[in-house]
């Protein structure tokens, strides 16, 4: 039967091991070996099942999120879970949910804000879920500016209090998550006040709900902030709404790790850098750049498998029609994107080591990685985040009408991720501080200061600004050196030219303002060099398994030719390539499409995912999708009923009215 043998077949021909694969794809065999148990527990377990989510009202969604959690949690706690096999267990869980916020920052704001006495007072309470934490930054009136923020908190000397405050409608918090209907307590960032003075943003731990009856306490006004975009997706997450009549809280429930108010009311700075405040977004970005792999990895594993197997045109001698993963422009379209999937695992494992040596060096005062982390944190969220939404819309569209089917597990997917490319940061937000970042380091070259980390290229200036491509046939672009060489020098060039066209404005701050689309594209340049390095990096590793290094090679090497094909203007207008290299390199990316094409199942095979997990008729991995597709058809409640409800009311008086006519 199609579809069973299709896959079949596909996977007899892969050419490289695919278990050696699903290892490099974990990270380790110990956490394959994790993800692989726990996302068959979660598969299992029926209370965890996913099918009529895009069905339920709000209501009944929000509350069939509480079941999960509360079972999530029950399970957590039967089975000793570590915080691995946990984290685990929420992933594959699948549904946005309060607990995110509450393990993803209210703790972390802690841990990395708080004064060790107040993280000895209040973790244990978080982590034993005594009190359950959001994170409410966002306001109505802002998000991106947090230097904006309007909400107040006043020191007041005579109790030794903050006094904490929404005095306009705009300083309402607006968005936090898990913060609408759940959390108990919030860390809540504020202007600090101290004697009518103005010392800027801090956070403090708020408690919101009584722990007896979960009402509001006094002066607290929450609820949730309503719809979001799709059914089911983000709206299982309760996004909430919170206002301050003058709240008052003890003074010690300001994190004072970056600045402490005494009791006298005098401000004191720590060693810290203050920039520390921010240090949650940090952490949180660099967890959306592992996510960013697993949500396109999943759309393309949907639409890789159905891509097999479903069939279009083409006739061939044995009456069997073109597999639609064929045709090269399919090709052309999915297979960037598997490269983008792999290429983003591999990057955001490396920021996850960044993220953790920055981490050790804070703890011993060694602020001096901090901006390079937060560059790198800031533009790989959003090069991973803007392709990873485009890219499960792509994939959508290489489904065909059945992937505009909620049973094809994409229209979920799709509005559940978008988001990513606004919260923690909008996309072009951030890439505008990767921009200031990257002037910077232009403006210090010959300065004796040396870039670091990732700008280390950009002490090469001389020889990138001249250098060019030594590329003569198509293969040459499959050499690692000549392909790092034309990243290099096209995002040194650009910027170079930025800060050029800077400096000749008489106010830094205008010209930013007035180049801000072109500061963009440079940083852009900068973070795909990153992710392009950081996978030939990955490949200079030992790589074990029959073909699996040979595989990967070809992915890394689409996806530096693709992003090369698709900012063709960048390459060629800043002269690192001839219009006759691009055609070579594009060339060699066909070339490496048809390398890829009897392995595409088998790549996709190795993200080890769950049918449970991707929920997809599609994406099936037996690929008996139209069965399938055709049973789900009738699950849907318009088909209880033959007659449809409302046929007597809106439908026989139309036709009878028709009828009359007729017979006028
Ligand atoms: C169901 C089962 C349950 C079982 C559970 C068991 C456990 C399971 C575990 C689960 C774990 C889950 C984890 C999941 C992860 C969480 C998921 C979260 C989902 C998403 C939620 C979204 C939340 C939010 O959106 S929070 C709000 C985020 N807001 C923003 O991002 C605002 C964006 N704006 C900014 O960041 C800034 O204001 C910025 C950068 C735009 C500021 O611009 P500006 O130029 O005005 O800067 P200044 O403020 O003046 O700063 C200048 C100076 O500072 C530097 N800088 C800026 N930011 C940072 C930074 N973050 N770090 C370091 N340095 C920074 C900047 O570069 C400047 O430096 P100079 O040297 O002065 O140039
Ligand atoms: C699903 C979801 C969950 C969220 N969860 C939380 C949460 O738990 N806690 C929390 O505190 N917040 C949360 N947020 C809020 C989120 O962090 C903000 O929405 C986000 O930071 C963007 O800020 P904004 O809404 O103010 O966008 P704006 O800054 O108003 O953006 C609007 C437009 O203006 C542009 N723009 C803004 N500034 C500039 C500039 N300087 N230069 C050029 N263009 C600019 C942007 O690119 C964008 O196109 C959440 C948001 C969403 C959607």
């Amino acid at each position: 039967m199609a579809g069973f043998d299709d896959l079949a077949s596909e996977r007899s021909k892969a050419q490289f091991d695919v278990e050696e694969m699903k290892v490099i794809w974990a990270g380790s065999r110990h956490t394959l070996e994790v993800s692989d148990r726990i996302s068959r527990l979660v598969a299992n377990d029926p209370v965890f099942r996913k099918d009529t989510r895009t069905m339920l009202s709000r209501k009944d969604l929000f509350k069939n999120t509480l079941r999960k959690a509360a079972h999530a949690w029950k399970r957590i706690i039967e089975l000793r879970l570590s915080e691995e096999e946990a984290a685990e267990l929420r992933f594959y869980v699948d549904e946005p949910a309060f607990m995110d916020l509450h393990w993803g920052m209210f703790i972390p704001t802690i841990k990395g804000q708080g004064t060790e006495e107040q993280q000895q007072k209040w973790l244990p309470l978080a982590y034993k879920m005594k009190i359950i934490g959001c994170y409410a930054q966002t306001e109505l009136g802002h998000g991106s500016n947090v230097q904006g923020l309007e909400t107040t908190a006043t020191f007041d000397p005579q109790t030794d209090e903050f006094i904490i405050h929404s005095p306009t409608l705009t300083s309402s918090k607006w968005w936090p998550g898990g913060l609408g209907k759940v959390s108990t307590h919030a860390v809540v960032y504020g202007r600090l006040i101290i004697d009518s003075k103005d010392y800027g943003v801090n956070g403090f731990i708020v408690q919101l709900r009584s722990l007896d009856d979960h009402l509001p306490l006094p002066g607290i006004t929450i609820g949730d902030i309503g719809m979001k975009f799709g059914s089911g997706a983000y709206n299982t997450m309760d996004n909430g709404v919170l206002r301050f009549d003058h709240v008052r809280i003890p003074r010690d429930q300001m994190l004072m790790r970056v600045s402490q108010v005494t009791r006298e009311g005098k401000l004191v700075q720590s060693n810290v850098p203050w920039q520390l405040v921010y240090g949650t977004m940090v952490y949180v970005r660099q967890k959306i750049v592992s996510d960013a792999s697993c949500a396109l990895s999943r759309a393309v594993c949907i639409a890789t498998r159905y891509s097999a197997v479903r069939r279009q045109f083409g006739l061939q001698s044995n009456g069997i029609e073109t597999q639609v993963i064929d045709y090269k422009t399919q090709q052309s379209r999915l297979f960037p994107l598997l490269a983008s999937a792999y290429a983003f695992r591999f990057v955001g494992e490396w920021l996850k080591w960044l993220y953790m040596d920055v981490n050790q060096r804070l703890q011993a005062s060694d602020f001096s990685t901090l901006p390079e982390a937060h560059a790198c944190t800031a533009g790989l969220k959003s090069l991973t985040t803007s392709a990873t939404a485009d890219g499960i819309e792509e994939c959508r569209k290489l489904c065909g009408g059945h992937g505009y089917l909620c049973s094809s597990g994409l229209p979920e997917l799709f509005a559940v991720y978008i988001p990513a490319c606004t919260y923690e940061g909008d996309n072009i937000v951030l890439l505008l501080q990767v921009a200031r970042f990257l002037i910077k380091t232009v403006s210090q070259l010959g300065s004796g200061k040396e870039p670091v980390g990732t700008t280390v290229y950009m002490g090469r200036v001389e020889q990138l600004m001249q250098c060019h491509c030594a590329v003569q046939k198509a293969e040459d672009w499959l050499k690692p050196s000549v392909i790092l060489e034309a990243f290099e020098a096209r995002s040194m060039r650009m910027s170079v030219a930025s800060a050029q066209n800077l400096a000749k404005f008489d106010n830094q701050e205008e010209g930013f303002l007035e180049l801000s689309a072109d500061l963009v594209q440079a940083a852009v340049a900068h973070c795909q060099l990153i992710v392009v390095s950081k996978f030939i990096e990955k490949l200079q590793q030992d790589i074990p398994g029959k073909g699996v290094k040979g595989q990967l090679e070809a992915l890394c090497n689409i996806y530096a030719l693709f992003i090369l094909h698709k900012h063709l203007g960048d390459f060629l207008s800043t002269g690192c390539i001839t219009p006759k290299q691009a055609s070579l390199a594009n060339a060699q990316l066909r070339s490496l499409y048809s390398q890829v094409r009897p392995n595409a199942i088998a790549l996709v095979d190795a993200f080890n995912y769950t049918d449970h997990y991707l929920s997809s008729v599609l994406g099936r991995y037996d690929g008996n999708v139209y069965p399938k597709l055709y049973e789900e058809a009738w699950k849907d409640p318009l088909n209880d009923s033959v007659v449809p409800d409302g046929y007597q009311e809106y439908i026989q008086p139309i036709l009878k009215q028709q009828l009359r006519n007729a017979r006028l």
